[in-house]
């Protein structure tokens, strides 16, 4: 039964402005009146704007022409009531009926009502705060003249703005700027996360994002995008069903894993490292780690808890060939290759596969469909881009490329993607301090464990459970060390040396009630 589910499960939810149409038209139609909904849901943040916003100076409220300018006026008119000193900015002339009564009821308090920009300018740098009830997901079009122009003065002044709902500006779907936008401080997303909050795009915009449930009945949701909607966001519940692995107390190395790395070149040797790293500290039973010869004595010093197998290497450097692929439960390929030519030999191994980086600058999209067994691929954007020329880089675009090939694809970027035929899954949880060389080395490595560790226990979801596993530890890492060393001291050893404590902390934190 749906209502059965915890509460805390709308946050896995991630919905388009037409899904949040549809459930506000369902729950219209169940009969809770609009107005009754509006107090509701500007009640629910005039609470947390008594607890967050001081009363010592006056707060600004920007009111657009719909319901979300409505919200503004409620949440205006009862921080008024309360004490606070309250400006109001309402430059459209004509509103929807709500908001109109809202603006009237306000005037008729005595509330400071402006509809020129140049009033309200005056008395801005005096705001504490200000609430911007512009446009939420109703807004179809760029913001223009006066209005455009106030959102610039604003986001040029010093004063901190709360959006509710959305930053105005933003496209609920796609989360760009339509011409000019709001950057809030803060945003309260209503009800539900609207796809604008986990795309790149809006991140600038967006501020710290909380949500603000209002009750939506879970029945409501389920109908409009089903109990296991396309877009989903990664919680930490999610990623903790697969994450740690369990191990049984009679465990040895052979039943909790078997990885295969097949990384590096003299060029490009501490890839071959760092997915080394990641992978170890993944857990995984055994991981063996190809490199060419000429690498293997150091890496081994490097590395002792992998086995190193030197390969035979070309004049450049290069793995020249492989050792039978037969024997493990997953293989992670391509980090530092450079170029090869025997990805078609790893290509058709029958073990699950996890390519990256060079091992997906030697391969085409076609060969990713004709393969028989399955696959992970973790392109950036560039790489991406060049194995699927035809589609948009971004969330639309990862799915068309796990539908087009049959294998589940991680975009990689600020907010990772990861798509499966079947819907995509979005972190909302990172941090830039991953914004370096050898970030993505770590990750295929813990990657490329998780999935032979769940693989070689025949778990249920192995692959997409190791794989939205990886990329929320992998992200709480680089919180986790971003914290302790800030945004510059994140380099990928690092990142790698923190995983396992980033893990129990995390572990530690959800265990407390
Ligand atoms: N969906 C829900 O369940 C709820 C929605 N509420 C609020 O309602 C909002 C959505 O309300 P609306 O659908 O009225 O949408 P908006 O409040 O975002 O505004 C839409 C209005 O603005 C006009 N418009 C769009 N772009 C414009 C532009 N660039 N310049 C000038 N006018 C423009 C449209 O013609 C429309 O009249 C949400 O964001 C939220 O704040 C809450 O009040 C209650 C719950
Ligand atoms: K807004």
């Amino acid at each position: 039964m749906a209502n059965r589910r915890p509460r805390s499960s709308i946050q896995n939810f991630c919905v388009s402005a037409a899904e949040m149409q549809a459930i506000e038209t369902q729950l219209f139609d169940s009969g809770f009146p609009i107005a009754a909904l509006m107090e509701k849901v500007a009640g629910r943040i005039v609470d947390y704007g008594l607890e967050h916003w001081e009363r010592s100076q006056p707060v600004g409220v920007l009111v657009g022409p719909g319901h979300n300018g409505g919200d503004a006026l409620v949440i205006a008119r009862e921080l008024y009531l309360q004490g606070y000193d309250v400006v109001i900015y309402a430059p459209f002339e004509r509103c929807k009926p709500l908001t109109a009564d809202h603006g009237r009821y306000c005037r008729s308090l005595g509330i400071p009502w402006y509809s020129s920009w140049a009033e309200l300018e005056s008395v801005l740098d005096r705001c504490a705060l200000v609430v911007d009830g512009l446009f939420g997901f109703g807004l179809s079009r760029p913001l223009t003249g006066e209005v455009a122009a106030a959102v610039t003065a604003i986001n040029q002044s010093s004063v901190p703005v709360v959006s509710i709902d959305l930053p105005s500006g933003i496209h609920t779907d796609s989360g760009e700027p339509l011409g000019t936008a709001i950057r809030a401080q803060t945003t309260l997303c209503l009800g539900l996360w609207k796809r604008a909050c986990l795309q790149e795009a809006a991140q600038p915009y967006l501020g710290a994002a909380r949500l603000i449930d209002f009750d939506i009945p879970l029945a409501n949701i389920d109908a409009v995008v089903g109990a296991r909607p396309k877009v989903q966001r990664l919680t930490h519940e999610r990623a903790l069903q697969a994450l740690p692995l369990k191990r049984s107390p009679v465990a040895h190395k052979y039943t909790v894993g078997q990885l295969l790395v097949i990384a590096g070149s003299r060029q490009y040797v501490g890839a071959a490292l760092l997915t080394g790293y990641g992978a170890v500290a993944s857990g995984v039973g055994m991981v063996t780690l190809v490199v060419p010869e000429s690498l293997r004595s150091h890496i081994v010093t490097m590395l002792p808890g992998a086995l190193v197998i030197g390969a035979q290497e070309t004049p450049a450097g290069t793995i020249a060939a492989l050792p039978p692929l037969d024997r493990y439960n997953a293989i992670a390929c391509g980090p530092g290759l450079a170029q090869v030519d025997w990805l078609p030999e790893v290509l058709a191994s029958a073990a699950p596969l996890l390519l990256d980086a060079d091992g997906l600058n030697g391969i085409t999209a076609q060969q990713l469909t004709e393969r028989q067994g399955s696959t992970v691929i973790t392109p950036h954007p560039g790489e991406f881009r060049r194995l699927f020329p035809e589609l948009t880089v971004g969330h639309e675009g990862a799915l068309k490329a796990a539908q087009l090939t049959g294998a589940t694809v991680v975009l990689k970027g600020a907010k990772v993607a990861m798509a499966t035929p079947e819907g995509l899954w979005l972190n909302p949880e990172s941090t830039p301090a991953l914004a370096r060389g050898g970030s993505g080395d770590v990750l295929t490595g813990l990657m490329g464990g998780l999935m032979a560790q769940r693989l070689a226990q025949d778990a249920e979801q192995a692959m997409i459970d190791a794989v939205l596993g990886a990329v929320w530890w992998h992200a709480q890492a680089g919180i986790y060390a971003h914290q302790r060393r800030t945004v510059l001291g994140v380099d990928p050893r690092e990142l790698a040396r923190c995983l396992n404590s980033a893990l129990a902390a995390c572990l530690n934190k959800c265990a407390k009630p």
